[in-house]
């Protein structure tokens, strides 16, 4: 058993290294926190998305924005599209799962705004859809996927690819990219902190 602790780890390590290896993913994560920064400070919000684990992200990422990270500053305004169990129950009730963020891309979504769909496969319907509704909406899109970005890649103004197919390695390494998001807008906004 303790191998498998071992190879689980050593899985995890190997695709932390890819991401930290390619200036690419660094230069798009820096510019993805700029427009992020960018719409905070002129009073348009970050939406967020994902299913399964990638809904965890979603709340564990706008929880940094609205409350903190490191440490003490304004609130920054930022929603997770997977928290209303009423919203979700209704949309998947009367819709079904395909319009779940599509639905409320739509409520919430405004041109200058940035719409951060989370995706592994880069393939869920409901991602696709609603990444397809915040364009026609005007908004900033973009994608956290995995190897060779699936279908979402044609949405999204910035996309970043980890190199791997294993969704919870991909997983692993989106929320250290989300962390990192954090940190960088709170460099372009606040300074160091
Ligand atoms: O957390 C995990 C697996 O680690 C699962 O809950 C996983 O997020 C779910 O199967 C999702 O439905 C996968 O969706 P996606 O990442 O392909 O969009
Ligand atoms: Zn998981």
């Amino acid at each position: 058993m303790t191998d498998l602790v071992y190879t689980q780890l050593q899985a995890t390590i190997a695709t932390m290294q890819a991401v930290q290896a390619d200036p690419a993913i660094h230069r798009t994560l820096v510019e993805i926190a700029r427009q992020t920064a960018e719409a905070m400070q002129t009073g348009h919000k970050l939406l967020v998305a994902g299913n399964g684990g990638s809904a965890a992200d979603a709340q564990h990422l706008v929880a940094e924005f609205v409350v903190r990270l490191k440490a003490n500053r304004a609130a920054l305004r930022a929603v997770a599209l997977t928290t209303d169990t009423s919203i979700l129950t209704a949309i998947g009730n009367d819709f079904g799962a395909d319009a779940l963020f599509e639905r409320q891309v739509e409520a919430l979504g405004q041109p200058g705004d940035v719409f951060l769909a989370i995706s592994t496969s880069g393939s869920s319907p409901n991602i696709l859809r609603a990444l397809a509704r915040a364009r026609e909406q005007g908004m900033f899109t973009v994608g956290f996927t995995g190897q060779g970005g699936g279908r979402m890649a044609a949405l999204c103004d910035c996309l970043i690819a980890v190199p791997s197919n294993v969704t919870m390695n991909i997983q692993e390494a989106h929320l250290s990219l989300e962390h990192t998001l954090c940190l960088l807008v709170e460099r372009i906004l606040f300074g160091e902190l």
